[in-house]
């Protein structure tokens, strides 16, 4: 359960006062979610989800909220944030950063169709030419000079194995990267929790708290990795190839960025294998997270070479 700051009716109708929304009619906790609390509000005028941001500053926010406004003016599936009466996208509620955003209708999946992957590749590339045409910027805070940062902290934890593939990836990466590949804003996130599907169509994507300035095919990467993942941590070739399609129906690939994506795919497996063995090493006190096994991206990294 992850409703962490409690909302009082009375609470919600304040915050709502700043609002063009209606009269209040009801609030309800979403159980899902792990960083934020979520909750269903029912007012005279529809549904909407507010977000009360637990670690976000309320600085932060508007860079992830003015982005999602964008995307979704430009027909991007993902949350509208709804505007106050004075324009600001986001408030406070309870002392903590707060925000609505238009509710959308579906779930996710765990064990994704061949037809969900091509949607959900279809939408990514949308996205991004979308963001394209995005004013802001900002830099992607889990990337090369992070993943040095933690491998270095990580060191007297790891056995000399993983130690070993951990840093001959990094330097692998260190000598491949490209930056002269076509790039923009990207989600870096896009995991099959973070897509509502509606049946075999996308309802949106969730969850844009990583989205930065970036090069798409490590973005493709990064989703392709967890869409088309199977149990044993092997791609499923069939998922992937439908991903991919789905993505060059929107965006064709240039000949460069299809030499890159193999790289790309090592590159999204330390970013996740790191991330996650920081979580298990160094859990924050009073962070509310749970754990995900960083093996799997490890075990993804050697299989994607065989
Ligand atoms: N706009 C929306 N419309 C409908 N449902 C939503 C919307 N946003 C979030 N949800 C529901 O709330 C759940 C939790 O949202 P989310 O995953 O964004 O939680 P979080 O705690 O903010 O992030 P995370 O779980 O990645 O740490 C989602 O799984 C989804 O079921
Ligand atoms: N999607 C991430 C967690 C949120 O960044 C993971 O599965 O490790």
């Amino acid at each position: 359960m992850s409703v962490y700051t409690s909302v009082s009716d009375d609470e919600m109708r304040s915050f709502l006062r700043d609002y063009h929304l209606g009269r209040f009619i009801g609030l309800q906790g979403i159980a899902q979610g792990i960083t934020n609390s979520n909750y269903f509000v029912t007012t005279t005028q529809g549904r909407y989800v507010l977000t009360v941001f637990e670690a976000m500053t309320q600085a932060e926010l508007p860079y992830f909220l003015d982005l999602t406004q964008h995307l979704s003016a430009n027909g991007v599936a993902c949350p509208a944030p709804i505007a106050r009466i004075d324009g600001r996208l986001d408030g406070t509620l309870v002392g903590k950063p707060a925000c609505l955003v238009t509710c959308l209708s579906g779930g996710d999946t765990s064990s994704p169709s061949a037809l969900q992957c091509f949607n959900t590749g279809a939408m990514l590339a949308k996205m991004h030419l979308a963001s394209t045409s995005f004013p802001l910027t900002m830099n992607n805070p889990r990337y090369t000079s992070w993943w040095h940062e933690a491998s270095s902290r990580l060191s007297p934890f790891l056995d000399a194995e993983d130690e070993r593939l951990l840093q001959a990836e990094i330097a692998f990466f260190d000598k491949n990267e490209r930056t002269d590949l076509p790039a923009g804003i990207i989600h870096a996130d896009l995991f099959r929790d973070n897509v509502l599907l509606n049946g075999e169509q996308v309802a949106g994507f969730i969850d844009f708290y990583y989205a930065c300035n970036g090069n798409f095919m490590y973005d493709l990467a990064i989703a392709v990795n967890d869409w088309a993942r199977r149990a044993d941590n092997h791609l499923d070739h069939n998922l992937q190839q439908a991903f991919m399609r789905g993505y060059e129906s929107i965006r064709p690939l240039t000949a460069a960025e299809r030499d890159y994506f193999p790289i790309a795919q090592r590159a999204a497996c330390i970013r996740f294998w790191v991330s996650r063995l920081l979580d298990y090493h160094f859990p924050q006190v009073g962070e509310i997270t749970f754990i995900k096994d960083p093996n799997v991206f490890r075990d993804l990294l050697l299989n994607l070479s065989t």
